[in-house]
């Protein structure tokens, strides 16, 4: 397959970059355009709650935002019930004229989980009033098979709680999710760390990642955000190449086809 035809398809748009990426936590606004920009990502989730205008970052981050003319995937970051999710889901709707939502429904406040049965119900009240959801969620099967049935056309498990940088804390879920729901989009979404965790993470066949503090608290974000945008291009095209099997005994890379000449006397 030609790299120029390999694109992410999410709820009928198509895209180049399967790095999604946050707009929170930067050093200012300068720097968050700036690393966005170096990311290569073309969708920037944005959360009204935590990023209003007269809260975090001010009209500046608005206008460098907006000045990105990037796809906005506005968040329920924050909300702790459904009915809290969706209110501000339709806020979100009129406020950007999206339908895309990244739905987040904490479970817990220690480690930000969100709330299984929750964001199900969520997801199904949010797609009948029209909406396109992304569902973040645990690595849980049988939780991603629920999202999928009530018609979510993507998913986002976690790699490790938000914020902690862990990477892929049980790569066995995610790819076991992989094996079992092959006919969705699935992106890895949060505690993403370095630029190797999005690579093992695309190598499980991942179609995208979705990351924030990594890139926004680097000592450089945008040489990071260049470096993960490296990562996910190169765990993809490993991908597609097909890795070679892993084997149990050595194997000679040079083989030998008899021996030199000057020991053949
Ligand atoms: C930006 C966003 O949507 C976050 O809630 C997301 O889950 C990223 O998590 P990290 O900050 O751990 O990358």
């Amino acid at each position: 397959m030609k790299q120029n035809q390999d694109n992410l398809t999410l709820y009928g748009q198509t895209f180049h970059s399967r790095l999604l990426i946050g707009s929170a936590l930067y050093p200012s606004p300068a720097i968050m355009r700036e690393a966005i920009t170096a990311s290569g990502s073309e969708i920037i989730t944005v959360s009204l709650r935590r990023q209003s205008p007269s809260e975090a970052g001010g009209e500046g981050f608005w206008q460098q935002l907006k000045s990105l003319n990037k796809t906005l995937l506005p968040n329920t970051a924050g909300c702790h019930s459904v009915k809290e999710a969706v209110t501000l889901a339709q806020m979100s709707r009129e406020l950007f004229e999206t339908d895309w939502l990244k739905l987040e429904v904490v479970g817990d406040d220690y480690n930000l989980q969100p709330d299984p049965l929750g964001t199900v119900e969520a997801a199904e009240q949010l797609i009948k009033l029209g909406f396109k959801v992304f569902p973040y969620c645990t690595d849980d099967l049988v939780i991603c098979q629920r999202l999928r049935d009530v018609g979510c056309q993507v998913l986002m498990p976690w790699g490790s709680p938000i914020g902690t940088g862990r990477g892929l804390m049980n790569p066995y879920n995610l790819q076991t999710i992989r094996e079992r729901i092959p006919e969705l989009p699935l992106i890895v979404d949060a505690g993403i760390g370095k630029p190797s965790h999005a690579v093992q993470a695309m190598e499980l066949g991942y179609d995208g990642i979705l990351l924030n503090t990594a890139v926004a608290q680097a000592g450089d974000p945008v040489l990071m955000a260049r470096a993960f945008r490296d990562a996910v291009t190169a765990g993809r095209q490993a991908t597609l190449a097909g890795a070679m099997p892993e084997r149990q005994t050595a194997s000679p890379s040079t083989p030998t086809l008899g021996m030199p000449f000057w020991h053949q006397q």
